[in-house]
């Protein structure tokens, strides 16, 4: 198999994060003071990070589709470690007033001080394994910062199972941030449940921060939220960044459950069942697979 992994300088704390992510950054985030009313959003990536930020920006914000159908999501909801453009997200968050709506593909460690201060409030967001490995997969191919994967689905998966992957193998990433999940400051939000339920999520969502939305507003944003609608909105569909090659495959790709049958074999299934069975499960998460 050819080599696919990355350069050692990519690699921080036995963890795969893009060159652009310094250690500085890292540092500065740790003592970064998050307060009362900040919202930070934490997910490993492809797990639905887009459909939540858009949704939380919402509630944040009594539903105002207007605005958000015109400002990009990432002035929004700064994603923090990320250098875009020359700054990091920490740099565009700054310069906006609290409270302060932000997003994260780092594990806990990075915010320990700030998760123990039981200030700011986390939602973590969650999509099954097998779904969220096949996206990636397909992201890697996309992106041009990671040389537009050549590899196979099978190659892919094989840097998975050495933990060679940008933000580091998916169930060390939720090992890290589940131990917070019954915190009263935590929310915890499946992917798929924002399939079957979104106009509960985004209840539970506004509960979870204070807001009382109206039924109208919620099913604004429930329309907003549409897979069609968001392919086709160029603020969250990543459509504008160079980085991407959305004719290899769109960023907004498929947005099903169930679409790992497509690439997974049984061997494949089995080895993440077993990690899904030892190690969410027992954190008391279970996830749909289909
Ligand atoms: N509105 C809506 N409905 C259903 N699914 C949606 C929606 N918005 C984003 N998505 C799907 O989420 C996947 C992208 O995940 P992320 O946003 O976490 O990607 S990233 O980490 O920010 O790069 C990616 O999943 P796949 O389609 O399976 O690749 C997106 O299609």
């Amino acid at each position: 198999m050819a080599d696919y992994r990355f350069p050692g300088e990519w690699i921080k704390d036995d963890m795969v994060l893009q060159e652009n992510i310094t250690s500085e950054i890292i540092s500065r985030l740790e003592s970064f003071d998050m307060i009362q009313g900040d919202v930070l959003v934490a997910t490993y990536p492809k797990t639905g990070t887009t459909w939540l930020q858009e949704l939380v920006w919402l509630v944040c914000n009594n539903g105002d589709t207007n605005k958000s159908r015109s400002v990009n999501l990432n002035a929004r909801i700064p994603y923090l470690e990320c250098n875009i453009g020359g700054e990091s997200g920490l740099e565009i968050l700054q310069r906006k007033s609290p409270p302060h709506l932000m997003m994260t593909h780092l594990r806990s460690d990075t915010f320990r001080t700030q998760i123990e201060a039981g200030k700011v409030n986390i939602i973590i967001g969650i999509r099954n394994p097998k779904d969220t490995l096949v996206s990636f997969y397909h992201f890697y191919r996309m992106n041009r910062n990671l040389g537009n994967f050549k590899g196979s689905w099978d190659d892919f998966f094989e840097l998975h199972k050495t933990k060679h992957i940008l933000c580091g193998d998916y169930f060390q990433w939720y090992s890290s941030w589940l131990q917070y999940k019954d915190k009263p400051n935590v929310l915890l939000v499946k992917y798929e449940d924002m399939h079957s339920r979104m106009p509960d999520i985004i209840k539970d969502v506004s509960n979870f921060l204070g807001k009382d939305l109206p039924q109208n507003i919620i099913d604004d944003i429930v329309r907003h939220l549409s897979f069609d609608n968001m392919s086709t909105n160029n603020m969250v569909n990543r459509s504008i960044m160079t980085t991407f090659d959305n004719k290899i495959s769109p960023f907004l790709r498929k947005g099903k459950i169930g679409d790992w049958n497509n690439y997974f074999s049984k061997e494949q299934s089995d080895i993440i069942d077993k990690s899904y069975k030892t190690i969410i499960e027992p954190l008391g998460v279970t996830l749909s697979f289909e």
